[in-house]
C-alpha cells in the first residue's frame, strides 16, 4: 500500500485531481476511451470540484459510481446527485455517465441492464474508492447480506446489497470489478478514517472490506 499524507485537504484535492487526470490522459494517448469509477459519500466533494475542470478529453471518458444507494436520483442521499452537482459539470460535463440508479423498484431488477452497460468499459482505467469509519468501501459493508459472494474472485460485476449499516438497499460493484482497475486510489480524510484504515490493515476483508483493496491502492490522506 502506498500512503500519501498531505499538509491539508486543499492540497490533497488539487494533487489527487491532477493525478487522476494524468492517469486518464495517459490512457487516452494509447486507447480510444477510458473509464473512471468514483465513490459517493461526502469526502470526495473537494476532489470532484477541482477534477471537474481538468483539461482532458472528457468526451472519451465514461464515468460511473462504485456504488449507489437505492433512492431517487434527487434524494439527498443519492450518490448520483452528488456526482451531478460536483463532478459532472464544467469540462467534465462532456463525460459519458452511466447512472447506477435505474428507477426500478429494487436493485435486483437493474443488474442485467447495468451489467450490459458497464461491461464494455472494463477493466476500469481509474478506480477512486472512499471508505466509511466502519471500514466499508463502495457498498461492501462488514456484515452485509451477500458480502462473501461480493468479495469472491468469481463475483459478478455488480450485486445488490443490504446491510445493517446502510440506510437503504444498495447496488455495488464487487471486489473483482473494482480491484481489476489499472489504477486504484483510496481517498480518506480526518483522524477517524486514518484509525479505521490502521484497524483494517490487521483484519480480513470479511471483517474490513477495504482490506481487499489495500495492497494495490494508493491511499491519499489529510487531517
Ligand atoms: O455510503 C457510502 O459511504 C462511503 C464513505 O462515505 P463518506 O461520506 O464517509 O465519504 C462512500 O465511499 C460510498 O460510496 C457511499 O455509498
Amino acid at each position: 500500500m502506498d500512503f500519501v499524507e498531505y499538509p491539508d485537504r486543499e492540497l490533497l484535492a488539487l494533487s489527487l485531481a491532477d493525478r487522476l487526470a494524468s492517469q486518464l490522459a495517459q490512457h487516452l494517448r494509447g486507447h480510444e476511451s477510458a473509464s473512471l469509477c468514483v465513490p459517493g459519500g461526502t469526502t470526495p466533494i473537494p476532489v470532484f470540484e477541482t477534477f471537474s475542470g481538468a483539461d482532458i478529453d472528457w468526451d472519451r471518458v465514461t464515468v460511473f459510481l462504485g456504488d449507489e444507494r437505492w433512492v431517487d436520483g434527487e434524494h439527498k442521499r443519492s450518490n448520483g446527485r452528488l456526482l451531478r452537482r460536483h463532478l459532472l459539470k464544467d469540462r467534465a460535463a462532456a463525460a459519458n455517465y452511466i447512472d447506477l440508479y435505474t428507477g426500478d423498484a429494487q436493485p435486483e431488477e437493474a443488474v442485467a441492464a447495468l451489467t450490459g452497460a458497464l461491461t464494455p468499459h472494463l477493466p476500469i482505467t481509474v478506480t477512486l474508492l472512499g471508505m466509511g469509519n466502519d471500514m466499508h468501501t463502495a457498498s461492501l459493508f462488514p456484515g452485509a447480506d451477500r458480502l462473501a459472494e461480493a468479495l469472491a474472485g468469481d463475483a459478478p460485476l455488480l450485486m445488490p446489497v443490504r446491510a445493517e449499516g446502510a440506510d437503504e438497499p444498495r447496488i455495488t460493484l464487487t471486489r473483482p470489478a473494482l480491484a481489476g482497475a489499472i489504477h486504484i486510489h483510496l481517498l480518506i480524510m480526518g483522524p477517524e478514517k486514518r484509525e479505521a484504515l490502521e484497524r483494517a490493515q490487521k483484519l480480513s476483508p470479511e471483517e474490513a472490506p477495504i482490506r481487499a483493496f489495500l495492497d494495490a491502492a494508493t491511499v491519499h490522506w489529510a487531517e
